[in-house]
């Protein structure tokens, strides 16, 4: 279904005070992390206005930091908490995969629970009947299904609720978190059925995991402490979220430096050894099938931010000659480069670079940390460097892609990020070999052998 301009939910101005009372829990939190927390004077203030609307065939994502107020605010919408202020419209079948087993009683087995769940939903006793197997079968529990709940595993309470919000044909579905309980093969199995879902329905998803934000959704609301931080498309939501969580940096210095004139330098060689083999190569380069990539230029004023320790001033591409390259095809070897001024000296430096898709999801992502791991470069005051990564560009589905480019210091788990910036570099691919999947690789054989001749 394409995204209509029809309003499925609409949260507008909402707002939801705890009352000092009402948690034991966010009291001790809230002596634990006093920053994190504000107080009105008749309690904590779990969400403050929030206002988005979802609508009809859209995927709405929601992020933030634990404690920030996601869940409360799928509880509210879901009915389960009263807000203090503020209003929501709802429309159509709403069906929610909350908190672990919300709405399953322990006592009853999971087959007594999926009845009382289902026509909650609004499910009449023929309907759950003739849908009982296929619950039984997508949640893939067995014979446990006529155990009580209690004896569940978590990832079997998320397998036999997610399953019941699958079979009750709802027009809004609200998903928390759950996804990551569970096996890899289950997971997969709810991103699927979601994708289809989007076809018909409308989601309000919450997640940690920013990949699968960026694989499902359509616009992402960022909530922190209760505040509505952002609210649009999910490329820049998600940039903007990361941003934040490498925040407790100043702003970056302003970049003045322009690229540096190459006309009169030698460049050498920059690879040894040849790229790939891939057998198709011939007929690839020589068909429409050649995987052109189109590289813009490096956008000075890109988003950046970091302590600004460092200025990232010019990102571009180079060929094996070192060239660089306005244009450049799937398979061939190239190295992403990006050049800094170092304001600072610096230890153990970190470069980086991800390539990310349309979507944001992350297709590529590497630095210098294994390569450097016995010596870690350090930069010197005054100085400008250039970091090179070479690599052979695998075969790029059609799509356009942004790289974003990082300068950081210390080590892969515990790093300050002197300058990050997001989309440095740009480029589009218009046609290509890929036949499935996100990228390509070179096929370096396919054949087909006889193995046993049974007909003599
Ligand atoms: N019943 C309650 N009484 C008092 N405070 C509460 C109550 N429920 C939640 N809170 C507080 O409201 C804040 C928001 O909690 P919420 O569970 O909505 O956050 P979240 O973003 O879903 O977190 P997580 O990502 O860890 O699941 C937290 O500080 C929490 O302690």
């Amino acid at each position: 279904m394409q995204n209509s301009n029809h309003v499925v939910l609409d949260v507008k101005d909402l707002g939801k005070v705890f009352s000092p009372s009402s948690n034991h829990f966010s009291g001790l939190l809230e002596q634990l992390l006093p920053n994190c927390f504000k107080k009105s004077d008749e309690g904590f203030v779990a969400l403050d206005t929030i206002s988005f609307e979802v609508r009809r065939g859209e995927t709405v994502g929601i992020i933030g930091r634990n404690g920030s107020g996601k869940s409360t605010l799928l509880q509210i919408i879901c009915g389960t908490i009263t807000p203090t202020s503020g209003s929501i419209y709802k429309e159509g079948r709403i069906a929610a995969l909350l908190e672990l087993g919300a709405g399953f009683n322990p006592e009853y087995t999971g087959r007594e629970n999926v009845k009382i769940n289902a026509s909650i939903y609004g499910l009449t006793k023929r309907e759950i009947d003739s849908k009982m197997q296929s619950i039984i079968d997508f949640s893939e529990i067995g014979d446990f299904i006529d155990q009580p709940v209690k004896h569940y595993s978590s990832g079997m309470f998320v397998r036999l609720a997610f399953s019941v919000i699958v079979h009750v044909d709802a027009d809004v579905l609200i998903i928390d978190e759950a996804l990551a309980v569970g096996d890899i093969l289950f997971s997969q199995k709810c991103i699927r059925f979601l994708k289809e879902f989007r076809q018909r329905g409308s989601i309000l998803f919450v997640s940690h995991d920013s990949g699968a934000i960026s694989q499902l959704c359509d616009r992402v609301l960022w909530i922190d402490s209760g505040i509505q931080k952002g609210l649009g498309d999910t490329a820049t939501v998600l940039d903007q979220y990361l941003e934040f969580l490498y925040s407790t940096q100043q702003e970056t210095q302003p970049v003045q430096l322009g690229p540096l004139d190459e006309s009169k330098r030698e460049m050498p060689a920059l690879f040894n050894h040849e790229p790939w083999y891939d057998a198709r190569k011939d007929v690839i380069e020589t068909s429409n099938l050649s995987n052109h990539i189109e590289i813009c230029k490096f956008e000075a004023q890109g988003q950046n931010f970091g302590d600004g320790a460092v200025s990232i001033f010019d990102a571009f591409i180079r060929d094996a000659n070192g060239r660089k390259l306005i244009g450049v095809t799937g398979g061939s070897q190239v190295a992403i480069c990006f050049s800094f001024f170092a304001h600072q000296d610096i230890e153990s430096v970190i470069v980086g670079f991800l390539i990310k898709d349309r979507c944001g999801q992350v297709i590529i992502g590497d630095n210098n940390c294994i390569i450097h791991h016995e010596n870690p470069p350090s930069v010197e005051k005054g100085k400008r460097y250039e970091a090179r990564f070479g690599i052979t560009l695998p075969y790029l589905a059609v799509s356009e892609y942004t790289i974003s480019i990082s300068v950081a210091s210390g080590n892969q788990a515990d790093h300050v990020q002197h300058c990050w910036n997001h989309n440095a570099i740009i480029f589009y691919v218009e046609k290509g070999p890929v036949a499935h999947g996100i990228f390509g690789v070179p096929l370096e054989f396919c054949s087909l052998e006889l193995i046993e001749d049974e007909s003599v």
